[in-house]
């Protein structure tokens, strides 16, 4: 049910899963469905990404062979250690599109990060590919690897700032990890409002309650935007006169001040301004 009506809650991305939350037992009944799925004309317009099992597991290339016949737009890889296990789904991902006539390079690729051997290689494995378009943190393996738990997100500092670091170094998206209690409204904004601020370009997500509350968060605040507004039409001015560095209100406005109000800019277009 959830993946014929998935698309009405509108994320930036629909993720359908055939790793965790399918059962052993299910795994072939599940790759068909996603396989029809993809192929529905509601999915026509919207991104879709599958996350596939591994490679080393009898289910791996099976998913992928349907899944990129069927035509989605990003595979994402769990439990990824090296970046061998990327160069490996990626020579598996061009002799699929080579036999079924895809376009070579037409499918994109996302890597989780799911255990300290991922973690440490993380510049690795967000170089490892040009199809990566973006590496997440996926929590709950990971702190199971590291031997601790989920708690107040201090468990996962080390493992963010290497993700992120190795994104922002690769030059591709990052994303925050799973939050598992979709009752708990509060705590999700928090950590929200952490990864945001940290540098995350997004979060996995797991429940459609949880969409709106990510994009507001995401989204500027209206004093942001008329702020980055007055910046970016101060440099306008400053550069039609010649100015390097031009004030605002006796505040000095410079490369980064006016790359940062754009930024504020796109977000609003793409996400509006926070409510
Ligand atoms: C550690 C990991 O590997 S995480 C990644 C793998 N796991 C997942 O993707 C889990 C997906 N999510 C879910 O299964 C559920 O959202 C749960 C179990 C977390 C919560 O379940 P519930 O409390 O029953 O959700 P909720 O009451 O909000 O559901 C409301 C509606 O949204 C639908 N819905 C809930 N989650 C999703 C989803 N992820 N995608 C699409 N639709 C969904 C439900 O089917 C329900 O539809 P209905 O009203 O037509 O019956
Ligand atoms: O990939 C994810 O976002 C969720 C996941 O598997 C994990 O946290 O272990
Ligand atoms: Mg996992």
């Amino acid at each position: 049910a959830m993946l014929s009506t998935a698309f009405v809650f509108k994320p930036d991305t629909i993720m359908f899963d055939l790793e965790d939350a399918v059962s052993l037992r299910e795994k072939d009944a599940a790759r068909m469905l996603v396989f029809h799925a993809l192929q529905m004309p509601v999915y026509g317009d919207m991104e879709t990404a599958v996350r596939i099992n591994p490679l080393s597991t009898p289910f791996g290339l099976k998913d992928l062979e349907a899944v990129v016949r069927a035509g989605v737009d990003v595979v994402r890889l769990p439990k990824t250690d090296t970046a061998d296990d990327v160069r490996a789904l990626e020579a598996e991902v061009e002799r699929i599109e080579r036999d079924c006539g895809r376009e070579v390079g037409s499918t994109k690729l996302m890597a989780a990060i799911e255990s300290a051997s991922g973690v440490v290689n993380a510049v690795a494995i967000a170089t490892s590919s040009k199809r990566l378009v973006g590496i997440a943190l996926a929590g709950f393996d990971y702190v199971m690897d590291m031997q601790t738990e989920r708690g107040d997100g201090s468990e996962l500092f080390y493992a963010r700032c290497a993700v992120l670091h190795a994104a922002r170094f690769a030059k591709i998206d990052a994303f925050d990890v799973v939050f598992s209690d979709v009752n708990d409204d509060a705590g999700f904004l928090k950590e929200v409002d952490l990864i945001r601020r940290l540098g995350f370009n997004g979060k996995s997500l797991i429940n459609p309650r949880q969409i709106d509350l990510l994009h507001n968060a995401f989204a500027p605040t209206q004093e942001e935007v008329d702020y980055s507004r007055r910046v970016v039409a101060a440099a306008e001015q400053g550069e039609k006169q010649g100015l390097g560095v031009v004030s605002l209100n006796g505040k000095m406005i410079d490369a980064p001040v006016i790359e940062h109000a754009r930024v504020v800019l796109r977000r609003a277009e793409a996400s509006g301004v926070r409510q």
